[in-house]
This record gives structure tokens, sequence and C-alpha cells, in this order.
């Protein structure tokens, strides 16, 4: 064992403690990260602005001693970077003009032919990574991340996020070649993206599938678990020390497969599954990571130390993460975040 607590169980190893930390855990519910946004103009600004977006990865870090610290960006940067209008409007989340399949077909034939152009865009999020590996402590494992294919492609289509994704489900539909070319494209962009991550500094990288929940079995094999495996695939021979985490929102009725399929080494839980049953359909070298409701963050201390007791019961002497089964939301509370810690550090060592 290193003195790595979360890298090591991210590579199989069960220690003496179990790892913490928290998905969004830089987000609106601190006062400080607040203040830093104010002060760097728009979203997107602050995630271009290495000094900042270091400052607001860190803030967590400091207050909090998570054992893990997760790259302040957003999954909505590669479409960005691949050419397409951006924009986070208040009160509104993400917006993007939806692509129709010429404007798809010419933006894949841009990076095909241009990726150098995609690498430059995405330069400042690449040095808020070298700057967070310089910062951290050496102890405090840094994770990358990126969008899985089918949840930045519902965006770059659908336009905004929407409850049920009907926008790119219909368009998987009438158009299934150009969207599997997408995926393929966006599977592409990421390994290029997350190696560069590790590259500089990333100990470990996360692939958030937000919106794996709205597909149907084969839809998920095809636009979910294909992508992802193209991209473990892809980083595997780039980087075979780098473990992959792979999160899958809503779509624990597959977590076998997914888990055996895409090739990762860790994979997240939503809160919709037991840490003890989701253990029973993975492999027995697979790490878990999860499942806490976030909801719990806004409400009592009870109800929260339950979950907490349930996830560290269900996952005696093997390899599992504490996180939360999604992001926590900004109405979550610094109080309940402290006794989410305290609970599970007390509850294994
Ligand atoms: C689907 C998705 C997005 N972005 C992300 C996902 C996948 C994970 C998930 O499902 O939560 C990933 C993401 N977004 C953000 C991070 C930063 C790192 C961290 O987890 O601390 C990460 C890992 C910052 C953010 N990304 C966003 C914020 C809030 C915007 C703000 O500060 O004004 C933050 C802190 C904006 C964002 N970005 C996105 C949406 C839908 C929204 C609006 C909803 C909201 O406001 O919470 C797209």
């Amino acid at each position: 064992m290193s003195n790595r607590l979360l890298l090591d169980v991210l590579k199989g190893k069960v220690g003496p403690q179990m790892p913490i930390w928290m998905m969004r855990q830089a987000g609106r519910y601190l006062p400080e990260y607040r203040a830093t946004r104010a002060e760097a103009g728009s979203f997107l600004d602050l995630c271009y602005n290495p000094e900042l977006a270091c400052e607001v990865t860190l803030q967590p870090i400091r207050r909090f001693g998570f054992d893990g610290s997760i790259l302040f960006s957003d999954i909505l940067v590669v479409p960005h970077a691949l050419g397409q209008d951006v924009r986070f409007e208040e009160g509104v989340g993400p917006v993007l003009p939806p692509l129709d399949s010429s404007e798809i077909n010419a933006l894949i034939d841009r990076f095909e032919s241009e990726s150098e152009q995609f690498d430059a865009h995405l330069d400042p999020v690449i040095e808020t990574v070298r700057l967070l590996r310089s910062r951290l402590p050496e102890e405090v494992t840094l994770l990358g991340f990126c969008g899985a294919p089918w949840t930045v492609a519902t965006y770059m289509v659908g336009g905004r996020g929407s409850p049920d994704q009907a926008a790119a489900r219909k368009f998987a539909l009438k158009e299934p070649e150009v969207f599997d070319r997408l995926l393929s494209c966006l599977a592409r962009a990421s390994v290029r993206y997350l190696s560069r991550q590790i590259t500089a500094g990333a100990d470990a990288v996360q692939v958030f599938d937000s919106w794996a929940g709205s597909l149907s079995p084969a839809g998920f094999s095809r636009y979910s678990v294909t992508p992802i495996a193209q991209i473990v695939d892809g980083l595997r021979p780039l980087h075979p020390e780098t473990p992959v985490i792979g999160f899958a929102k809503g779509a624990m009725h597959a977590l076998g497969r997914f888990s055996e399929a895409t090739g990762i080494d860790a994979v997240g839980l939503d809160w919709t599954i037991d840490v003890d049953a989701a253990r029973q359909q993975v492999p027995e070298t697979m790490v878990t990571q999860g499942n806490i409701d976030p909801l719990l963050m806004t409400a009592g201390p009870m109800a929260l130390e339950q979950a907490v007791d349930r996830m560290v019961e269900g996952a005696v002497g093997v390899p599992h993460v504490a996180n939360l089964g999604h992001g926590i939301t900004p109405d979550g509370q610094i109080d309940q975040v402290h006794r989410f810690i305290e609970r599970v550090r007390s509850g294994n060592g």
C-alpha cells in the first residue's frame, strides 16, 4: 500500500480505511465557490481559467480533507472544443444550438482533419491539471474526467438538458449511422483529452454517463457500453496503470454487463441499488463507488447516517469508494458533508 488511500483502492487493494470523495464537491453549495464564481465571469470563463479552476478544485479539499480531488471543468468543454457553441444560462443550465446530421458530419470531418485545434482549445484545462498536481498534497488522488459519448451527444443533439433525452433518442432512431459516427468521434476525442489529463498529472479518470438511464437495454449496449469500451481500449495501451471509473447513472439494471463489457476498473453506483446487491452483479475484483442519495445532504443526520452505515456494511473487505450516487445539489448542507465523512471514517477504522 502507498500513502494514497483512494488510488490504492481504485487499483483493487483493500486498505484499513474507506476513501471518500464526492461528485460535484466543488460547487454552489460552498460559499467560497460562489465567491470565486462571481469573480470569474461566466461559468466557461471559470473552466478555462487555470488559476481560478485550480482554486475551486482545492476549496473542498481544504474544507473537508477528501481523499480525492476532481478537476473542476465540465463535460461540455468537449463539444465546445469540437466547434459547437456552448453557453450556461442562470437557472437553465447548458444551452447549445442543436446540431442536425449535416452539421454533425461537418464537425466530425473537422475533428479528423484538425485534431490539433481540438487539443489547443483544451490547453487551459490541461494546465489546470498540471497546477493541481503541483499544489495538491501528495496523498490526495487527482481525478480527471470526461462525459460519456451518449451523455455528451444528448446535449449536442438536444441543445439542453431534458428529463428523457427524447431528442437524442429520436435522432438515434432516425439516423443511426450518423449517430454511431458521432459517438465514435466523441470516444476518440475523449481518449485524446483523457490521455492528456493523465500525462499532466491525473491519477485516475472517471467517465460520466449521467443520462444512461433513458436508454433501452439494446440502446444501452450500443450507445453507452460500446463507446465507453472504445475509450477504455484507447487509453489502456497509453496508460496501463491508470484506473478508469465508469458511472452509468440510472442503469443499475445492467451493472454486470456495463462493468465487464466496458473494461473499466471501477463502477459508480447510484442510490437505487445497495452496495452488497451491486457487488453480486459485478466481477469480484471490480471496485465499486457510491451510493449515497445526494438529497440526504439536504435533510437531517439520522437518515444520512443510516444510509452511510448500510453502504459501509455492504462493502466489508471489498474495494469500495465512499461517494454520493450523483452530484451534491446546491442546497446540500455543509454540516451534512462533515457528518458523511465522519461517519464513513468512524465506521471502518
Ligand atoms: C451532465 C453533466 C454536466 N457536467 C457534468 C456532468 C456529469 C455529472 C453529472 O451528471 O452531474 C460534470 C461536471 N460538472 C462540474 C464538474 C466539476 C467537478 C466536481 O464534480 O466538483 C463535473 C465533474 C461542474 C459544474 N457544472 C455546472 C455547475 C454549476 C454551474 C455554476 O456554477 O453556475 C458546476 C459546479 C453546470 C452544469 N453542467 C452540466 C449541467 C447539466 C449543468 C447545469 C446543472 C447545474 O447547474 O447543476 C453538464
